[in-house]
């Protein structure tokens, strides 16, 4: 088992390391190494690409209960101004997922040291937030040995206080879709507009069409999110853009509205190339982040179990519009995504998110306790 000590200073190391999504290398050497030192007699651990699955045999082989993390960080460089700050330039822990990891191997130390009931799966997943790696994970079939019957998982959340559990039934988390669009014209001289094609203009009149959709097209009741978060034209002032590029994404709570939504980007931006006689190439790639549709029943006894503890701070929370692959697992194994409160005032993906460690003995002290209890549920 862990100390608290020793959580955060694993955590500290996990927080200088970041890397983007599949290039999770010295992470994964990093968490073998910590892995390999729990007691070994339950466990067989596997590598996929940069992910780590370790298997905790239970004393009964009939079910199997997953408790998945991500490992990937954000290219952010950091402004936190921490002693234990990135050593990876241009790389940060933004999302917090050093915190999701240490929670992991906090849990897994507890199922090594003391065997489980049933198996236990414990998924070390990259790229939550570039490429799905949980879609990935689950179509290469590296799944397939130990499927589980059974999924949990975390994120940090700095709005709830330090180490509060927040969950909800239904859908907790948006399912989005990444927008990418390359606009082609033709590049001239600043003094002769007629004789160019200004992707400029063209690329400034899309994002005020494309920022209509939610106004205008989707039911505010029901609501989403159109954020077009980079648009970069042209080399200087005097000399017209030929091509322009905008990237964004979709966030919606249902699937029907994800995809709407969609319909609604695909109907602009072909009406835009008649309009401005210009060529657009259009990538809409939803990939894994499907809306995050917690089972109801696990959900209900999750909530159940958390509000019955006098320890945690169960906080029932509101969807949101931040997405998760985890709504793919969620869309092939019945199972539960949760909050754990790291209380900042900086959000996620901030280059001064400062999550607050003892989040994460808080954290372990309330989901060991749930996963031992599912346990021995799943038995009775
Ligand atoms: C928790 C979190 O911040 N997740 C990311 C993951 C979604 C990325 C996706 N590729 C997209 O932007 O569409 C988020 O941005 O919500």
């Amino acid at each position: 088992m862990l100390s608290d000590e020793k959580l955060i200073q694993i955590r500290r190391e996990l927080h200088q390391i970041p890397e983007i999504g599949l290039e999770e290398f010295e992470t994964q050497a990093l968490l073998l190494k910590i892995i390999k030192s729990f007691p070994q007699d339950n466990l067989t651990i596997k590598t996929h690409d940069t992910g780590i699955l370790v298997h905790v045999t239970g004393k009964k082989s009939d079910y199997t209960i997953a408790y998945r993390t991500d490992i990937d960080g954000l290219p952010v460089t950091e402004a936190t101004g921490l002693p234990y700050a990135s050593k990876h330039p241009g790389r940060m822990h933004a999302c917090g997922h050093d915190i999701h990891m240490t929670v992991a191997l906090g849990l897994l130390s507890s199922f090594a040291s003391k065997q489980p009931e049933h198996n236990f799966l414990f998924i070390f997943q990259p790229a939550e937030e570039n490429a799905s790696g949980g879609k990935l994970l689950y179509e290469s079939g590296a799944l397939n040995e130990w499927l589980p019957d059974e999924i949990y998982g975390l994120h940090d959340n700095p709005q709830l206080p330090t180490g509060a559990i927040g969950c909800r039934l239904g859908t907790l988390f948006a399912g989005t879709c990444e927008i990418h669009i390359t606009l082609h014209g033709k590049s001239g001289h600043a003094a002769y507009p007629h004789l160019a094609n200004d992707m400029v203009v063209v690329g400034a009149e899309l994002v005020t069409q494309l920022q209509t959709i939610v106004s205008r097209n989707v039911d505010p009741i029901e609501g989403g999110v159109v954020t077009l978060g980079h648009f970069e034209a042209g080399t200087t002032m005097n000399v017209i853009a030929g091509t322009a590029q905008i990237d964004g994404t979709i966030r919606a709570l249902t699937q029907k509205m994800n995809l709407h939504i969609q319909k609604r980007v695909r109907e602009i931006v072909a009406g835009l190339e008649v309009m401005y006689d210009c060529k657009a190439d259009l990538d809409l790639h939803q990939g894994g982040y499907l809306p995050v549709e917690n089972n109801p029943e696990l959900t209900k006894n999750f909530i159940d179990f958390m509000t019955k503890q006098p320890n945690v701070n169960f906080i029932e929370t509101q969807p949101a519009m931040t997405g998760e692959d985890f709504g793919f697992m969620l869309s092939k194994i019945k199972g539960t995504m949760f909050w754990l409160g790291v209380d900042s005032p900086y959000a996620l993906h901030s280059d001064h998110l400062a999550p607050h460690e003892a989040a994460i003995g808080k954290g372990i002290a309330a989901i060991e306790p749930f996963l031992r209890y599912r346990d021995k549920q799943v038995g009775a």
